[in-house]
């Protein structure tokens, strides 16, 4: 082949992977993006939420990014995200296509599947299911006591040691998952629990003979099948398990931190519980300083800082740029509680964030967390029953020291799609 030939068809490939990363006309403005990598060497995935916080000095609340050759729009701020999560809630709860996820998945079960007539229904049944299982009723209540009751005794036996509460944590979470799609908690040293997903395979007989013959007795036109239920069982463990054990961990860390702040829940949690062995969650209505303790807990430390990415359905109009069908959307939750227009502490732990002058709990409308909207979590009231009484239970029991004083804990979180604590070792002294 020519030289000239060569130089041509390179400089036609180059040509082309610089159209890739060149924002179309009316798309949110960026930083510069390059071939092949996009943005990706402009960003540090350590300190990924700060670079989106400094991109957004430059280009405001909607702006975008290339991550390699796939753009991106990052949305930033209440008045955006709350546009995109509930005014135009349902134009932008697609999820973007992923080959890879896509192929693993199939597109089944419900975190990463596309909107549609599927997804709704699998949406729709997982909730009633969770409901029907005792969901804002009395059973799931004691489901979570008893729990707790195992998660009193494996602390109980390492009192005397500095334990790092992971593993127990992990698996007290993972059981109240286990109790509702399979009836049955495990112990925590048995090993088959040890891998939760070998269960999930294990059970998966059981629980989807009963599930599809419930399914068929609905409709017959269901797009349940053992494939779709197994998908929603494993999203059911994945959404729920690491997002409440790593919140219950930030519980502890932030109590031990702040002992002050642990010595008044307690004594809240004391008062109200008077000679009752422990708290029902109906009581969290008198409660509302343990209240605002934990919501300030997931207001600083968030645990899922970009929730799942969306995308759009069609083209849409967003802070008057036109964003494509399909275009990958990042909601940053966690540019939501540190806005200074909504907290009053923005930067600082401080529970008084949630509560106004006269001790009230105060409903924050930037505190999102959970997300919001048709793909808002799923699990959010059975993650603040947990979160409650887990907490409350172990407060009960134990006062919970940092081993080393003169070093205090450290408060980074791990960045990914959910934010842990680093691993930890703490003090347990018994109240009982
Ligand atoms: C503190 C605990 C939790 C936090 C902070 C949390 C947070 C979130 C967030 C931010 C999303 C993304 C929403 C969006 O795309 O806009 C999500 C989705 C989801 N969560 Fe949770 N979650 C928690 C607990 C749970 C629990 C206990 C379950 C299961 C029982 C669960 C199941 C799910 C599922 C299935 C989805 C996907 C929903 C869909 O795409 O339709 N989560 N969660």
């Amino acid at each position: 082949m020519e030289l000239s030939t060569v130089l041509s068809l390179v400089l036609v490939l180059l040509g082309y992977l610089w159209w890739k990363v060149t924002r179309p006309k009316s798309f949110p403005p960026g930083p510069l993006a390059l071939p092949i990598v996009g943005n990706l060497l402009q960003v540090d995935f350590n300190n990924f939420l700060k670079d989106l916080k400094e991109f957004s000095k430059a280009y405001g609340p909607v702006y975008s990014i290339y991550l390699g050759t796939t753009p991106a729009v990052v949305v930033r701020g209440y008045k955006a995200i709350k546009e995109v999560l509930i005014t135009k809630g349902t134009e932008f709860a697609d999820r973007p296509l992923n080959g890879i996820l896509q192929a693993v998945s199939g597109n089944r079960g419900l975190v990463i599947a596309p909107y549609g007539q599927a997804w709704k229904e699998h949406r729709r049944f997982t909730l009633s299911t969770l409901r029907s299982f005792g969901l804002g009723k009395k059973s799931m209540e004691e489901r979570i006591a008893e729990e707790s009751s195992y998660l009193i005794k494996e602390f109980e036996k390492n009192k005397d040691t500095l334990l790092n509460p992971h593993v127990a944590i992990d698996n007290a979470v993972s059981n109240i998952i286990c109790s509702i799609v399979f009836g049955r908690r495990y112990d925590y040293d048995d090993s088959t629990f040890q891998n939760v997903l070998n269960l999930v395979h294990e059970n998966m007989k059981l629980t989807t003979s009963v599930w599809t013959q419930e399914r068929e007795q609905d409709s017959s036109r269901t797009t349940y099948d053992s494939k779709n239920l197994f998908a929603c069982v494993v999203d059911l463990f994945v959404g729920g398990t690491d997002t409440t054990s790593a919140s219950l961990e930030w519980c502890l860390l932030y109590m031990m931190r702040f002992p002050d702040i642990q010595e008044k829940c307690r004594n809240e949690i004391d008062k109200v519980r008077g000679d009752r062995e422990r708290l029902d969650y109906e009581d969290r209505v008198c409660m509302p300083y343990t209240q605002a303790v934990l919501q300030e807990v997931q207001r600083f430390t968030n645990v899922v800082p970009l929730g799942a990415p969306h995308s759009t359905l069609k083209d849409e109009q967003l802070n008057g740029f036109t964003i494509p069908k399909g275009t990958m959307i990042i909601i940053d939750l966690s540019s939501l509680h540190k806005d200074e227009t909504y907290w009053k502490y923005p930067d600082e732990f401080n529970p008084e964030n949630f509560l106004n002058e006269d001790g009230e709990l105060l409903k924050v409308e930037s505190f999102l967390p959970f997300s919001a909207g048709p793909r808002g979590c799923i699990g959010e009231n059975l993650a603040r029953m947990e979160l409650f009484l887990f907490f409350t239970t172990l407060l009960t029991h134990f006062e919970f020291q940092w081993p080393d004083p003169a070093s205090p804990p450290d408060l980074t979180p791990v960045f990914g799609i959910t934010q842990p604590t680093k691993p930890f070792k703490m003090r347990l002294v018994s109240r009982r």
